[in-house]
């Protein structure tokens, strides 16, 4: 279980949000929702602690983040805006390279993987040479590998078509129904089915939707 309790962010005398709180259960896909600015990066960089909150905690499975932050990080999986691929490796060695390096399945077959995110053929062409939304894909491929429970994912479709959203969102159901957590920013409309997606809102309140 994640919660986050009173937190406060401040950035250059702005107050992007006050005294957030939350909590997301084992098997729920939650969408942080807002405009351009609102402070939703700015949230998940404090849960990845790429910053601290102004005041407030992060808690995970009842502790305080900050009391273990390398258990909390081994069971945590981030994409952010940079895909953190490495530009000069295939897809196939991307993946190699973050299977040995994280918690990651050892038995999968990657080659299955990659034609899972729509690049078969493409496996041992150098990263640098595919198109943005295929460069995309080889980052998003760590999803099927991976074993974090929590998933943080900032902006996860961008550059990525229609099917290859599909595909994601069906991937986000297995790993809700496993018992894991996704936790996204998105400016796209998902076909989630309203009950399978909870949305949280930050900055404002939207009919239907959860201010916090
Ligand atoms: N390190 C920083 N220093 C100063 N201001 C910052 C910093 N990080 C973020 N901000 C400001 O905080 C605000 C919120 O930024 P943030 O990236 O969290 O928004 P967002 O909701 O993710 O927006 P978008 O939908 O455009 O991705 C912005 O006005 C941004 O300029």
């Amino acid at each position: 279980m994640l919660h986050c309790k009173m937190l406060t962010v401040v950035r250059e005398d702005r107050i992007l949000f006050k005294d957030l709180s939350f909590t997301i259960k084992p098997g729920e896909i939650v969408q942080i929702e807002g405009p351009n600015g609102v402070g939703k990066t700015s949230l998940f960089r404090l849960l990845i602690g790429l910053s601290t909150p102004y005041s407030g905690d992060i808690f995970w499975q009842g502790s305080s983040i900050d009391k273990d932050r390398e258990f909390f990080y081994q069971q945590l999986l981030y994409l952010g805006h940079k895909s953190g691929i490495k530009p000069e490796l295939t897809p196939l060695e991307n993946l190699q390279f973050f299977q040995t390096l994280h918690a990651a399945e050892q038995d999968i077959d990657l080659w299955f993987v990659l034609a899972q995110v729509g690049l078969a053929g493409y496996e041992d062409v150098t990263t640098a040479q595919l198109s943005a939304g295929q460069q995309r894909r080889v980052a998003l491929a760590r999803l099927w590998i991976n074993k974090c429970p929590l998933w943080v994912l900032d902006e996860p479709f961008t550059a990525i078509d229609k099917s290859g959203i599909a595909v994601l969102e069906s991937l986000f159901i297995k790993h809700a129904e496993k018992g894991g957590i996704v936790l996204l920013t998105t400016h796209q409309d998902l076909r989630l089915d309203a009950s399978l997606l909870r949305k949280i809102q930050l900055g404002g309140v939207a009919a239907g939707e959860e201010y916090v």
